[in-house]
């Protein structure tokens, strides 16, 4: 399914949090959001998996504007992975996962076969099923992020909304949920901090600053040194991976004095 934000404004006591931003993904595309801290990426995102409606105008799924569509409807489409859904409940690990198939269950119906059967290949697969019997609030942070992935595949959404969801991963980890954004044909919408994971995984990259898109495009034209100064206020140098051909920054830290004189 298709993504579209047109002229999304969220305004906070008369302060554009993001402003008029215009970006598309569509199936099998990996859309990363970057910029700084505060540059309105998170407030983005959360207008698409609906945490937050635009104030001014719309997102559209396959060109229907989301305002207009039930919660049940849009969950059925669209999941989210973010730190919003940290939860202080004592439920077990499956419990959460499971939890993403309640968009699918008709009224108060139990879970069938085929949805268990979903959330069990979902928990393999980010590879938290040995923790299935475990309280949630007993995991560890990357443990838990690998939970809330589980979660999100359990939707069985078409678009796939991720706030930061590497952060706590390992390096492992960290590839694997890489490799399943690269090879899926699902819609996704990723905000990251590591620019160079960004640059590895995402087909365009939108760089926010100050709410607004200021470069939309490919990571080898998008992340440039010129861009990294002007919006991250950092002098970075950009080299190509020596196998992939993908940018890859490298910081230009200056030596300290003690360094330079020694
Ligand atoms: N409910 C709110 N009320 C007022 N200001 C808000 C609210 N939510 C977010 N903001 C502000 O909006 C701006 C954008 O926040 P947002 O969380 O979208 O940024 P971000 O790019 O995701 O940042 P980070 O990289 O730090 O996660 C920040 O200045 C934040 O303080």
């Amino acid at each position: 399914m298709e993504v579209a934000l047109t002229g999304v404004t969220v305004e906070v006591a008369g302060r554009a949090l993001v402003d008029r931003l215009e970006l598309t993904a569509v199936a099998g595309e990996v859309v990363g959001v970057v910029g700084p801290n505060g540059s309105g990426k998170s407030t983005a995102l959360r207008c698409v998996y609906r945490a937050l409606r635009p104030t001014a105008g719309a997102v559209l799924l396959d060109g229907a504007d989301l305002a207009g569509i039930g919660l049940r409807e849009s969950a059925r489409h669209i999941a989210a992975m973010t730190q919003d859904q940290q939860t202080d409940l004592d439920f077990t690990v499956t419990e959460i996962v499971q939890l993403g198939r309640t968009p699918h269950l008709r009224g108060n119906r139990a879970l069938g076969r085929s949805d268990l059967e979903i959330c069990r290949a979902a928990m393999e697969q980010t590879g938290v099923d040995r923790l299935a019997d475990r309280s949630v609030l007993t995991l560890s942070g990357g443990e838990r992020q690998r939970v809330a992935l589980a979660r999100a595949l359990a939707q069985q959404p078409s678009v796939l909304v991720l706030d930061e969801p590497t952060n706590h991963l390992d390096l492992r980890h960290q590839a694997e949920l890489l490799r399943l954004l690269q090879t899926t044909e699902l819609t996704v919408l990723v905000a990251l901090h590591d620019l160079n994971l960004a640059a590895a995984v995402c087909d365009r990259l939108a760089v926010l600053d100050n709410g607004r898109i200021v470069a939309v495009g490919t990571p080898d034209t998008v992340l440039t040194p010129e861009l990294l100064r002007d919006v991250f206020g950092v002098a970075m140098t950009v080299v190509a991976h020596p196998t992939t051909g993908v940018p890859q920054l490298l910081h230009d830290l200056a030596p300290t004095i003690s360094e330079a004189h020694s």
